[in-house]
């Protein structure tokens, strides 16, 4: 899970309600810069989503979120997901990630939960979500006592306050939808959200 957190500073977190529109986006956040793509499990088209982009935009590295259970992490791997995201953890769902080879980013906001994860060998985490149950400041916080974990933080996070994450050193990368806003979908205006994913491609982690 870190090398594909280390590809690029920031994770597009992407929601369609239209596949059709899958391809189209996923070539307009390779060319901005943004390799690697999460595609929320949230609507019905997630799954047809990820397929597409799996077979027809060779260099985007495709992974599903809000994956929330084992079978929708099969699901998830069957489309073609190269990795899996939760914004939580249950047993369950660490138990199907054990089984596979594709690995998961599951979510955490405590430390207890961070513990619980690091004791079945996790030790790459979400971090969500992250403006609302404290931001930058509790991650770095969490970071004192539990300096060998690494996290994606997610939630909230946009090109102004993304630095802010990106400076801590146990923030691999940050995600975030900002980089395909809901009008831009609406007009299909790829090109500008080329414009946001190349505007985050260049923060620096
Ligand atoms: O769908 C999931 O698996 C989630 O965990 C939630 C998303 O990561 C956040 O909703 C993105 O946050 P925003 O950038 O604030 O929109």
């Amino acid at each position: 899970m870190r090398e594909i957190l280390t590809l690029a500073p920031v994770i597009p977190v992407l929601a369609f309600d239209n596949p059709d529109h899958a391809v189209p986006m996923a070539r307009a956040m390779v060319r901005g810069g943004l390799r690697v793509l999460e595609v929320t499990l949230r609507t019905p088209t997630a799954l047809d989503s990820i397929k597409r982009i799996a077979a027809e935009v060779p260099d985007a590295i495709v992974g599903a979120g809000t994956v929330l259970d084992g079978k929708q992490l099969q699901q998830a791997i069957d489309a073609g997901s190269k990795f899996l995201v939760s914004p939580g953890v249950t047993d369950e769902l660490l138990d199907a990630a054990a089984k596979t080879k594709v690995p998961l980013l599951p979510g955490i906001a405590t430390a207890s939960e961070a513990m619980k994860l690091a004791s079945r060998g996790i030790t790459t985490m979400k971090f969500f979500p992250a403006e609302q149950i404290g931001g930058a400041k509790l991650l770095q916080a969490l970071g004192a006592p539990l300096p060998h974990l690494r996290f994606c933080p997610t939630g909230g996070i946009n090109l102004q306050n993304a630095p802010t994450y990106l400076a801590l050193p146990n923030v691999l990368c940050v995600g975030g939808s900002w980089v395909a806003p809901a009008d831009a979908f609406a007009a299909q205006d790829w090109a500008r959200m080329e414009k946001l994913a190349s505007e985050a491609a260049s923060l620096k982690k």
